[in-house]
């Protein structure tokens, strides 16, 4: 109880700092990446005039305030044990899932027919699938909790009957560029050599389970022979995926009542006992930087992402940071606004949450502007964009 008061005074004191604008304080509690926050609000400070003071709330940028919360959230629960391993988003991303189940149930049917019929498949015909799953994957994210402040936002329809009445809200679609790479790979890839696809996760519950089915089908149409994740090491923008999101979703997937669904349970955890599937954990996923300066602050990472043949970058906060969340011209390509991020072929995955987007077509933008004000931030449109070599 004294822990709870604790953790719940230092919260209230954050709302507080964060209603009335008050300057951005550094971080006090010892954690691995303390010193490296501290550093970069000290950057932040270096770009302000003198006369400017410290960062506040309301004049910084947006992506570096929005991390500081989270980050302080989590400082609020460290600072208290021992519920200093409380996450306070846990039953949010719970309820997701629970109330996601129907969908669920109809995805895991649909994947293990498919893997049923898999080695017959035509070229097309696997080809159809691999869009199929991958255009899964993107609505999936519409499921985000940060965007509905917590607020149930799960998926209770089959969106596999949806696809094509959807189709008409992607704005960009690299898919065929993403089939070239991993279906040359196959055909040329050599016995016993690796092909890796790796999936920088983003929301828990629904999303992850439409990236799990992916990353199945991906191994098992042969498109690729080890996938690698990351997630989150702190609970951030409420409905990002932990390792213990990560290892809990597939266990209550294991263990349902459905037949296909804890069939799938069962193959994803041997996938992660023999090694097929690879979950990582870093700290810079969760630090404020762009992913332009990764190379700089965790290099280690960088050396990592660089062993993939293809990376996929799930979700809107992640198209944030691969392209700095500044404020580009709508026709911009993707690959300047990556400003020299290129650790190997990626493309992100992402439905449109936040008011940022490179790469559309001359016009394009302006348009959807003057007819749907909010097309930017409504979760409705969404993108498959590629970077790497065509
Ligand atoms: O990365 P996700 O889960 O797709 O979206 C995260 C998000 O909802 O959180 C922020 C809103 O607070 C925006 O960056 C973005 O829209
Ligand atoms: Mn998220």
């Amino acid at each position: 109880m004294e822990a709870e008061k604790k953790a719940i005074s230092l919260l209230s004191k954050l709302r507080n700092e964060l209603q009335t604008d008050k300057p951005i304080i550094p971080l006090v509690e010892k954690f691995v990446d303390t010193d490296i926050w501290n550093q970069y609000l000290e950057y932040q400070q270096s770009l302000l005039n003198e006369s400017d003071g410290k960062p506040r709330w309301f004049h910084s940028p947006w992506l570096f305030v929005e991390c500081y919360m989270y980050r302080r959230i989590h400082e609020a629960i460290i600072q208290s044990p021992p519920i200093d391993d409380f996450d306070v988003f846990k039953e949010s991303k719970d309820q997701n899932f629970f109330e996601s189940q129907e969908s669920i149930i109809a995805l895991c049917t649909h994947l293990q027919q498919l893997l049923r019929a898999v080695e017959d498949l035509e070229e097309n015909q696997l080809k159809n699938e691999f869009f199929k799953l991958l255009q899964i994957s993107l609505w999936g994210n519409k499921c985000d909790l940060s965007l509905s402040g917590g607020e149930s936002s799960s998926q209770k329809t089959n969106v596999i009957n949806s696809l094509e009445d959807l189709k008409p809200f992607i704005l960009v679609d690299d898919t065929e560029h993403l089939w070239t790479l991993l279906s040359n790979c196959k055909k040329t890839r050599e016995k016993a050599s690796v092909v890796r696809v790796d999936i920088v996760l983003d929301n828990s519950g629904f999303e992850l389970v439409t990236d799990l089915i992916l990353a199945n089908f991906l191994l098992s149409s042969k498109l690729a022979t080890e996938i690698h994740f990351y997630g989150k090491t702190i609970p951030w923008f409420v409905s990002d995926t932990t390792v213990h999101d990560f290892n809990w979703l597939i266990e209550q997937v294991k263990h349902s009542n459905h037949k296909w669904v804890s069939t799938c349970g069962a193959d994803w955890e041997s996938l992660i006992k023999t090694g097929r599937w690879v979950y990582h954990d870093h700290i810079f996923w969760t630090l404020p930087h762009e992913y332009c300066a990764m190379s700089q602050v965790a290099p280690d990472l960088y050396t990592e992402l660089q062993k993939a043949h293809l990376i996929l970058f799930k979700g809107d906060l992640n198209y944030r940071k691969l392209t700095g969340d500044r404020k580009w011209e709508f026709s911009v390509p993707f690959h300047q606004a990556l400003n020299g991020f290129h650790p190997a072929p990626l493309c992100s995955i992402r439905t449109l949450k936040a008011e940022i987007q490179v790469g559309l077509q001359p016009g394009q933008g302006e348009q959807l502007m003057a007819s749907e004000p909010d097309w930017l931030t409504a979760g409705k449109y969404g993108v498959f964009q590629y970077d790497g070599p065509l």
